[in-house]
């Protein structure tokens, strides 16, 4: 199957005549870190003219939807909450609703407030995180070390203030505590921030594979957990929804699996030198165009 590159009026008054709901990713599409991407606010407000589903599907776990809402008012981007689905929300749905951690079980956390906030909403107990004892530098300490044999998994996302003291905990807990569930937010091998790439959330549960010959079962894009959690809350015709991103591996791969149409962006990840000539990857989006911005054209005259 060939992809579809849009380029003229049609093609984009094409996906308007195709689609009700347009699914969008947000690092490498919408913005990179808090830098909007040329369009980004136009093209979501002439979609949102044209009566159409905005739904926000990202694999970022560092927020919640609400902080997430407060990002979007910030950058002047109309968005509800009930729009918002991040993979620190699936994450926690996961254990709730999927796992169904028990009561008296919880989980020790590689991330940030955001995946600690949805936890909390989904009523799943957590130690790790934030917790400033566990941001330190230094060796941990197996002597001083208490083993808490109530942690049932570990979950593993973005952390900017990753330590060898978190990293050293969770392996504690997943190869001591029986059972210990090995989870990771998602699996983004790199961050697209405003002037390039930083490490991304699988580069975090990166030490942890590694050291304990062990893959963590992954929540984010490409999983389906994600659209569970949105036709959980969201009546949706997958044939009549597109996903729009920038990583093959992860938005396309996630579309596909989803049975939805799919539009792949350059302004993130993904290279032209992915989805053509010799070296093209086996993951073919329908459609592609150069930025989110190029669907201005159907601008209402
Ligand atoms: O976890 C990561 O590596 C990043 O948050 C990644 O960029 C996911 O963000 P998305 O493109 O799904 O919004
Ligand atoms: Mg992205």
């Amino acid at each position: 199957m060939a992809v579809t590159r849009l380029s003229s009026y049609d093609d984009y008054a094409g996906l308007l005549d195709r689609y009700d709901v347009f699914m969008f990713d947000c690092d490498g599409v919408l913005w990179h870190g808090d830098h909007l991407i040329d369009g980004a606010v136009e093209v979501l407000n002439i979609l949102r003219s044209h009566n159409k589903k905005i739904i926000f599907v990202t694999n970022n776990a560092t927020k919640s939807r609400r902080s997430y809402k407060t990002k979007f008012d910030q950058l002047g981007v109309e968005a509800h909450v009930d729009e918002i689905y991040g993979s620190a929300y699936a994450s926690a749905v996961y254990l709730s609703s999927v796992v169904k951690l028990p009561k008296d079980q919880k989980v020790y956390v590689i991330g940030m407030a955001g995946m600690e906030e949805e936890l909390r909403e989904e009523g799943i107990a957590y130690v790790g995180g934030t917790d400033p004892a566990d941001c330190t530098l230094g060796q941990l300490s197996l002597t001083d070390f208490e083993l808490d044999t109530s942690v049932g998994a570990v979950l593993c996302g973005l952390d900017t203030d990753v330590t060898y003291k978190k990293l050293s905990k969770a392996f504690q807990y997943l190869t001591r505590n029986p059972g210990c569930l090995f989870l990771a937010s998602n699996e983004d091998s790199t961050y697209p921030i405003n002037g390039g790439l930083l490490p991304g959330a699988g580069a975090i549960s990166a030490p942890l594979r590694f050291a304990l010959g062990r893959d963590p079962i992954a929540i984010g894009k490409p999983a389906s957990t994600m659209l569970d959690c949105i036709k959980a809350k969201v009546d949706f015709d997958p044939k009549r929804t597109i996903m729009i991103g920038d990583r093959l591996n992860t938005d396309i791969q996630f579309g596909r699996n989803g049975g939805l149409a799919t539009l792949l962006v350059l302004t993130g990840i993904t290279s032209e030198a992915e989805i053509t000539g010799p070296n093209a990857s086996p993951i073919v989006p329908d459609f592609v165009t150069q930025s989110i911005g190029d669907l201005r054209v159907l601008k209402k005259e």
